[in-house]
């Protein structure tokens, strides 16, 4: 059995929807499908998920709630009409959001995600309709059926681990497909939250652990998943296989094509996951999987850079000696609830580096004047102008002089990094950059990374004519 899930930009409309329900009934494996909302139809356009966004705020500031609903409704009204699906599920879909208006929410976070959650349970009933009307034997399945719990934040919550032991209980009909709306679950108080964005390939991943499924096919608007996000460099390498590991480096460095995080249901489960594309559904795609032929360990295999921090910068002589400093540090970082993501240090300087998301003017303010008031640092700055560059690779730590090579490529590029991290990860080397000079940073990387690929590719020719 598979689960097979559907992004956003497969969806966009009737003809990519069409695709996907041929690609899903051209395999009897391809049970459960996954949908997220409709996405972009080309580019600037405005995804399903962001109108929500923008009801959920006219809802919040009291002003006109119907255009946003009706150019949000537009969208379904097309896919239904493409496939002469009689339009009353929209009249159904309009009642629904106009009920969502007149809920009340414990907060406003919550609001938000109980809205932005619908383009996924709209689309889910639609796409549910579309295939019974074309004879296919398919149903919605909501993740209140499924038993899928989430805890945590309602924006970015997580899923709770009984969820997997309901999951597979749930009862699957012989021959039918279930249609599941991904993104979103409820909490124990019957509150919608959704997960990160981008998170329908979480509500994948996690079905595909719950069901213990034999693959993961993840279809999305690409053929595979690239060595550089093919936005910075055209036509760059394409990666055949990914370890779990090197895809939860990257996707957490910017490769968009798979979330972060529903890399660690099925890296739980063992299963693989296979990214395709829904407009070229023969290529082959990549696979991320527990482990990859030795013959690729030791090249770089994806460079990625992420914008989305800030840094806090601290000096004060002998942090070293203090103890309990960092304790104290995080402790006033708990009180604002913000995490840290990386926090390099020297013996009397320490860098947090913080993501973005979670820092408001106000936290920020409150979180200057309480390390100012408890710890009262010699020096105290905070820097948004911060990339993360993240080399990725299995092996690569064995390389002697990649790291010199990869600073010489960036000394030629003009760009000087301003934090190094080589160690705690054995599979990257993490290098903070200006962020006006990211894409530089990646291009100059990629491209020492082509040289470097050929290289142990020939190495690894020699070895096995050797063997
Ligand atoms: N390294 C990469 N390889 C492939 N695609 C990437 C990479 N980095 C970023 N992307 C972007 O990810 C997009 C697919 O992800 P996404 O927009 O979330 O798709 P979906 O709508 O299927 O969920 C691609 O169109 C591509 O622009
Ligand atoms: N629709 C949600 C969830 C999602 O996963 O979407 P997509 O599969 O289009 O990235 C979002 O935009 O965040």
């Amino acid at each position: 059995m598979k689960v097979v899930k559907f992004g956003g930009s497969s969806l966009a409309t009737g003809p990519q929807l069409e695709k996907a329900i041929n690609i899903v009934t051209a395999d009897a494996d391809r049970r459960i499908m996954v949908v997220s909302a409709p996405g972009k139809r080309q580019s600037g356009d405005t995804k399903v998920t962001d109108l929500l966004s923008k009801l959920a705020d006219a809802v919040v500031d009291g002003t006109d709630t119907e255009p946003v609903t009706e150019e949000i409704l537009s969208r379904y009204v097309d896919i239904a009409r493409y496939f002469g699906v009689p339009t009353d599920i929209i009249d159904r879909l309009r009642r629904h959001l106009g009920d969502m208006a007149a809920r009340n929410y414990p907060t406003t976070d919550y609001l938000y995600a109980a809205f932005m959650a619908q383009g996924e349970f709209m689309n889910a009933q639609l796409v549910a309709e579309v295939m019974a009307h074309q004879d296919i034997n398919a149903r919605f399945v909501g993740p209140r059926d499924l038993g899928i719990t989430v805890t945590g934040e309602p924006r970015a919550a997580t899923v709770t681990d009984d969820s997997y032991a309901r999951i597979a209980q749930f009862e699957l009909h012989p021959d039918e497909i279930i249609v599941v709306p991904g993104f979103f679950a409820y909490d124990k108080d019957g509150n919608i939250a959704t997960f990160a964005r981008g998170g329908s390939d979480i509500t994948g991943s996690i079905l595909a652990r719950g069901f213990n499924v034999d693959l993961y096919e993840n279809f999305t608007d690409v053929s595979s998943v690239y060595a550089v996000d093919p936005h910075i460099v055209k036509h760059p390498r394409a990666i055949r296989t990914l370890t779990y590991r090197e895809m939860r480096e990257l996707a957490y460095s910017g490769f968009s094509v798979f979330n972060d995080e529903a890399i660690i249901p099925v890296i739980q489960a063992g299963i693989r996951v296979n990214v395709k594309n829904t407009n070229d559904p023969e290529a082959r795609g990549t696979f991320i999987a527990p482990t990859k032929d030795v013959n690729h360990h030791h090249h770089i295999t994806g460079v990625a850079a992420n914008r989305n921090f800030v840094g806090l910068y601290l000096h004060r002589y002998l942090i070293n000696t203090q103890v309990g400093f960092t304790l104290h540090l995080l402790q006033i970082l708990r009180k604002y609830n913000v995490s840290y993501e990386h926090m390099p240090s020297g013996i009397d300087d320490l860098t947090l580096i913080i993501d973005k998301g979670q820092l408001s003017p106000d936290k920020k303010r409150g979180i200057t004047a309480d390390i100012k008031a408890e710890i009262a640092p010699d020096q105290l700055d905070w820097f948004d102008d911060f990339a993360v560059l993240m080399i990725v690779g299995e092996g690569l730590y064995a390389q002697n002089d990649l790291l010199a090579r990869i600073m010489v490529s960036l000394a030629d590029a003009g760009i000087a990094p301003t934090m190094i991290n080589q160690g705690a990860s054995r599979i990257s080397i993490m290098l903070g950059v200006p962020a006006e000079q990211a894409d530089d940073a990646v291009r100059a990387v990629y491209e020492l990374s082509c040289t470097h690929h050929s290289e142990v590719t020939q190495a690894n020719k020699q070895q096995v004519s050797l063997d």
